[in-house]
């Protein structure tokens, strides 16, 4: 199953991202975690450490192998068989999740992701995975990064919104993007829920079937993001995601992925 985590900037993605890695590791299920966000921590909120991540090389660092070895160019790739044996190179497994991250952040106004999105999605496009399998795909803020490529093969996009009419916005247009490019499910996670007030609004905006979950504003998160607490899965957060959780294995139910071994 290839899930995709997408949202605005700082609503909650690669907590999300992270949470659900570890719960599907929990149950015995391969993970590939892969950091798609160049400005993310999905490596860290996993709890790997600097030096340790430090080591991984970014994915995009594994495209002039591929040049190398498949006769072609361009955007377009034919990596397999290739690409599971040299996978290994650019990943560190935790468990039963294996980490891969996209690539390092440009300086300011430089040119787009557009090439590292694109391998990257070959790459996670190419694996071939066992029926149990699960790619868990934390994407970069706001809607550039979805295209066709992209978003190829992917069987549950989850939105990630926060409550206000922003993140709300925000969220829409990538249901709308995604509906449009042919991702099979999409739902909406409301994150960092302070109040009734806020979570009536998150009622109001979107239809019971959309939302997979509510999560509240979680003080304990705090102490992750300070270091303190290595273990996203803490407090009402963890609670709250043991429940998406449970909903989110709907989805894989009996599902393979496109690449998926019998
Ligand atoms: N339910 C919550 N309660 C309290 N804090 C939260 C909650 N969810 C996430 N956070 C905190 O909000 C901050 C941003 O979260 P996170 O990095 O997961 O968002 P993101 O959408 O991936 O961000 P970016 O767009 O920058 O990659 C982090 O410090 C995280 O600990």
């Amino acid at each position: 199953m290839k899930i995709a985590v997408s949202g605005k900037g700082g609503v909650g993605k690669t907590s999300v991202s992270a949470s659900l890695a570890k719960l599907f590791a929990r149950e015995g299920r391969r993970v590939y975690a892969v950091d798609a966000d160049p400005d993310a921590s999905l490596g860290l909120a996993l709890g790997i450490s600097d030096d340790i991540l430090a080591k991984v090389i970014p994915l995009i660092e594994m495209e002039d192998v591929i040049k190398e070895k498949s006769a072609g160019g361009g955007l377009l790739y034919s990596l397999n068989p290739d690409v599971d044996d040299i996978l290994d190179e650019y990943s560190i497994s935790v468990g039963n999740i294996r980490f891969l991250r996209m690539g390092a952040i440009k300086p300011g106004g430089s040119a787009c992701y557009c090439r590292e999105n694109a391998f990257l999605f070959s790459v996670v496009d190419s694996l071939i995975l066992d029926k149990d399998d699960v790619v868990i795909l934390d994407m970069g803020a706001g809607i550039e990064h979805l295209t066709r490529g992209t978003s190829k093969g992917m069987d549950l996009m989850i939105v990630v919104t926060e409550a206000s009419k922003t993140s709300v916005q925000t969220a829409r247009v990538v249901m709308q993007l995604a509906n449009d490019l042919g991702i099979e499910v999409t739902k909406v996670i409301a994150n960092k829920i302070h109040s009734p007030k806020e979570e009536a609004f998150i009622q109001a905006q979107f239809t019971a079937e959309e939302l997979l979950g509510v999560i509240r504003f979680d003080d304990e998160l705090l102490d992750v993001a300070l270091g303190n607490e290595e273990d996203i899965l803490t407090g009402a957060f963890k609670a709250s995601m043991e429940e998406i959780y449970q909903r989110v294995i709907h989805f894989s139910g009996g599902k393979t992925s496109n690449n998926a071994k019998s």
